[in-house]
């Protein structure tokens, strides 16, 4: 497995409130990870942990503070400004939200004859056809049930499948999946998290996976990393992180995580909760304040990794 990602002290800082009350917020701290290809590799925490603002900056959608990301051992900024139509064929998003991927008033099948003459993928419609018929075939659905078909006309699975199908047209490397089944029906999940599964082992894609929800998490993931607060206080092989999770922000998530607000999610307006505040703002660890576990160097100091066996750990305990 060669390395496709690095995120290298990716840090991104918030200004919030007026100009009479500002206040800073560190939403991603000196962040650090690389993905292999091809892995699926699994950020995870709740509401507010920077997942998003993550996936966001390796998006280009949003830039960091400090930091670089790598892509293929090159700064994926200067790729993007280099070459943006190879980067944008190499790096797909998936969203949470299949509706609002497509616009209601267009069928389905445009935006993928769309994508593919615009990226200059294929060079007749007959080509088209076959690349799509193709590509639907690899998330489950036929041709003839989608052609000429609008949003409406498909169930929010078939749509988050589609959403897949038409990511997968520029044949990527990475794809990177945001809460991809919170708005699916519970029974649809695996199904569609399966489909990462097998776009790694068939096509050797990799995937970033963002959740809040550990169950697929656990069943889809290679690796994980479990922030909190901006951090990443976990980060492992998923099977370890989450059968015997050593963090105590990791053990009790695993009892408990509130759903992610849609309403939320990649819009702008933030209001920041007093706990959430606080927490932003501690000098030393960031749980320390709900930690069952916390010491007095705690409060004061933020602790560095400490590596228990394939695991790396951000926290004292494990000193
Ligand atoms: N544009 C913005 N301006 C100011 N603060 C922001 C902005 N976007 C996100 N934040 C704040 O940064 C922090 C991290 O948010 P982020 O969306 O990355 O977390 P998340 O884990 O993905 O949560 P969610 O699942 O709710 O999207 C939050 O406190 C959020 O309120």
């Amino acid at each position: 497995m060669r390395e496709l990602l690095e995120v290298k002290g990716l840090t991104k800082i918030y200004s919030l409130g007026s100009i009479f009350s500002r206040i800073k917020i560190t939403a991603v701290e000196d962040v650090n990870f690389e993905v292999m290809q091809p892995e699926i590799f699994t950020l995870a925490g709740e509401s507010g942990c920077g997942k998003t603002t993550t996936a966001k900056i390796i998006l280009g959608f949003e830039e960091q503070t400090s930091g670089m990301v790598f892509y293929r051992g090159k700064p994926i900024n200067e790729l993007r400004k280099k070459d943006k139509i190879q980067m944008l064929r190499e790096i797909q998003a998936v969203f949470q939200n299949p509706f609002s991927t497509f616009n209601p008033l267009r069928t389905v099948d445009s935006y993928f004859y769309e994508t593919l003459l615009n990226l200059k993928i294929v060079s007749s419609k007959k080509e088209a056809e076959k690349k799509i018929e193709e590509k639907l075939a690899a998330v489950g659905i036929s041709f003839e049930e989608f052609t000429q078909r609008y949003p409406n006309e498909f169930s929010g699975g078939q749509l988050q499948r589609l959403s897949i199908a038409r990511a997968l047209l520029t044949d990527p490397s990475l794809i990177v999946a945001d809460e991809p089944v919170s708005m699916v029906d519970a029974s649809l999940r695996m199904s569609i998290v399966n489909l990462f599964k097998d776009l790694k082992e068939k096509y050797s894609v990799s995937v970033i996976y963002i959740t809040h929800d550990l169950t697929t998490a656990y069943y889809v993931s290679d690796r994980i990393a479990i922030m909190f607060r901006g951090n990443i206080v976990e980060m492992g092989p998923a099977e370890e992180v989450l059968s015997n999770p050593k963090h105590p922000y990791t053990q009790l998530l695993r009892e408990s995580v509130p759903e992610p607000d849609p309403e939320k999610r990649w819009g702008t307006k933030v209001v920041l909760a007093d706990t959430e505040h606080e927490e932003y703002l501690r000098i030393g660890c960031k749980f320390a304040g709900r930690c069952p576990s916390a010491m007095e160097k705690c409060k004061k100091n933020n602790p560095p990794y400490f590596k228990v066996n394939d695991v790396l750990v951000k926290c004292f305990l494990y000193k």
